[in-house]
């Protein structure tokens, strides 16, 4: 089944737990971390990020976008992170990074900005719990689903297939319900969505609503018949 994560970065940050509350039932909770160097943003950082583990039920998926990946990430699962994303733009020792995230408890991932190539990365794969393809370019929430990305996932799937892995596929930019369908035919199964979800009048009911697309969407899909 598709999961389904909407993105914090979304909502009103003056009332984050009943924010994080108003989607449960929702497989995790997104949390962008930035850090005004990495991205041109500044958001939030450990001491939220632990806040928030305390508030809610529904795990949290950070999605570190900062520099010096390999020094802060580890925090973020001692914080109470279920899943820490960093950037391989952003990491010096990419596996040593997700080899820490894992033996500390939590799932490892790494994140291709739009114009990072996934082929170099190949052989790194089994090291990781998940790889997310950035559907824009980070730092904002908002901004237009880049479907020139859309080759890239459905390169990765085959990858992901070739391998017989269990990593999970995340996209996150501009994942809404005209989009949904052609990341999750394209090879996605985890799909980040911020605007979508907390700009809806019922977030708990538009985030019912993508899984109902992403999983109609994958049963129609070539990729998904070899699962
Ligand atoms: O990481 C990022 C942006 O850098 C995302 O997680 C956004 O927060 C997604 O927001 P929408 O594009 O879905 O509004
Ligand atoms: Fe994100």
């Amino acid at each position: 089944m598709a999961q389904i994560n909407p993105s914090i970065l979304s909502a009103d940050f003056a009332r984050l737990a009943e924010e994080a509350k108003a989607v449960e039932g929702a497989d995790w909770l997104h949390v962008d971390v930035m850090d005004n160097h990495f991205v041109p943003n500044l958001t939030l950082g450990v001491p939220i990020v632990e806040a928030l583990s305390k508030a809610t039920d529904t795990p949290l998926d950070c999605h570190l976008m900062i520099e010096d990946a390999d020094r802060w990430a580890p925090q973020y699962v001692e914080a109470g992170a279920g899943s820490v994303t960093f950037h391989v733009e952003a990491a010096a020792a990419p596996v040593r990074l997700a080899r820490e995230i894992r033996a500390k408890g939590a799932r490892a991932s790494m994140a291709l900005k739009p114009a990072t190539p996934i082929e170099p990365y190949e052989d790194l794969l089994p090291e990781l719990d998940m790889l997310l393809i950035m559907t824009v370019e980070p730092g904002f929430g908002g901004q237009s689903f880049l479907d020139i990305m859309l080759p890239k996932i459905r390169r990765t799937r085959e990858l992901i297939s070739k391998h017989g892995l269990e990593l999970w596929l995340q996209v996150d930019g501009g994942v809404s319900a005209t989009t949904i369908e052609r990341c999750a035919e394209a090879g996605a199964d985890v799909f980040v969505a911020g605007s979508a979800v907390y700009g809806a009048g019922d977030p708990a009911a538009a985030v019912r609503g993508l899984r109902a697309q992403a999983d109609a969407a994958t049963a129609r899909a070539s990729w998904a018949c070899d699962h």
